[in-house]
């Protein structure tokens, strides 16, 4: 298993920094990083920050989450085939909506070989304090990405006053109680946080879960292996899901097909296309507090 992370923030929050601190860091402990950015121009000057020898897809004049997730999955998978690397970081556009980043990488494609530990996102502290000055759009963007994050960074401390600093740290805690907040300058992490990270729910994980807790952005995949079920029982299955599910994606054995169908969830709308390919039957689930939703054939 591979782990994945995801760098989220604003333009010019110091997201680029802290990847050339995160790359430093793995290689400190012998590990590889590979990187795949997002830049919305078409050039990436921030590319520079990345190491020779560090295996790099760019992904320029698009962002992850407007392009599609097909760019994004054909980019990972060419990095599964071509490069060896033990931890995967993904530098988001600034502009990108956290949960739909997140979206792109998780695909039943290669469920089995990622572990995606989460979100870190990069706050600058000075412009939190600002945001009152932002667009309505705006702002909102950075709320969410601010609470869907793993890992909370309110960066660029050493520009605020002690008491600006705990302001921030206040209202950004409080929009976000489950991630762990730090204040960096620099956007310096000790490695031992970022490890600490896990929005995967893997089975095992599930059962000593205790209910109630972990209600947080996080995925989990189910295998139906052996299963078969018609169209409608899996629709009426989704109608008892909360509306904390966000996303489902993956391939569903259905009676009467020979091969499992493509299914996708987002929002509320549901749609099957029939897959051509023998797919492994796998789901993947996005959403708040995944440990606790019942799943359709499984007790
Ligand atoms: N004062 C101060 N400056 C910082 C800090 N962290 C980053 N910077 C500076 O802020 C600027 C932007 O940092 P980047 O790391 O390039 O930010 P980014 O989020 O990657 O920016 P984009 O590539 O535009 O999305 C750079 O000049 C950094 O040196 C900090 O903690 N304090």
């Amino acid at each position: 298993m591979k782990d994945v992370y995801l760098l989220s923030g604003f333009l010019g929050s110091g997201k680029t920094t802290l990847l050339a601190n995160i790359i430093a860091h793995f290689k400190e402990e012998g590990l590889k990083p590979a990187v795949i950015m997002n830049e919305l121009g078409e050039l990436n000057f921030d590319s520079q920050a990345v190491e020779e020898g560090v295996p790099l897809k760019e992904m320029l004049n698009g962002c992850i989450c407007c392009t599609g997730s097909e760019k994004t999955e054909a980019q990972i998978q060419s990095l599964l085939a071509e490069q060896e690397f033990d931890v995967l970081i993904i530098e988001t556009t600034g502009a990108a909506h956290p949960v739909e980043a997140l979206d792109a990488v998780y695909s039943p494609l290669f469920a089995d070989q990622l572990n995606i530990k989460g979100i870190i996102t990069v706050a600058d502290s000075k412009r939190w304090l600002m945001r009152h000055e932002m667009t309505p759009q705006t702002r909102s963007l950075f709320l969410e990405q601010i609470r869907h994050a793993h890992l909370l960074l309110a960066n660029k401390s050493d520009l605020l006053s002690e008491e600006e600093l705990a302001k921030v740290t206040f209202e950004l805690q409080a929009i976000n109680p489950h991630a762990t907040l730090l204040q960096t300058v620099n956007a310096k992490v000790p490695l031992k946080m970022i490890k600490a990270m896990q929005a995967t729910v893997r089975p095992e994980k599930i059962e000593k879960a205790d209910l109630g807790g972990h209600l947080h952005l996080s995925s989990r995949l189910i295998d139906f292996t052996g299963q078969e079920f018609t169209q409608e029982a899996v629709e009426d299955w989704v109608r008892t899901l909360p509306e904390t599910v966000y996303r489902m994606k993956g391939y569903i054995p259905i009676e009467g097909n020979r091969k499992p169908m493509l299914f996708q969830y987002a929002y509320g709308l549901i749609q099957w296309m029939p897959e051509f390919v023998k797919m492994d039957p796998k789901l993947v689930i996005i959403g708040d507090g995944m440990n606790q939703i019942d799943i359709i054939g499984q007790k």
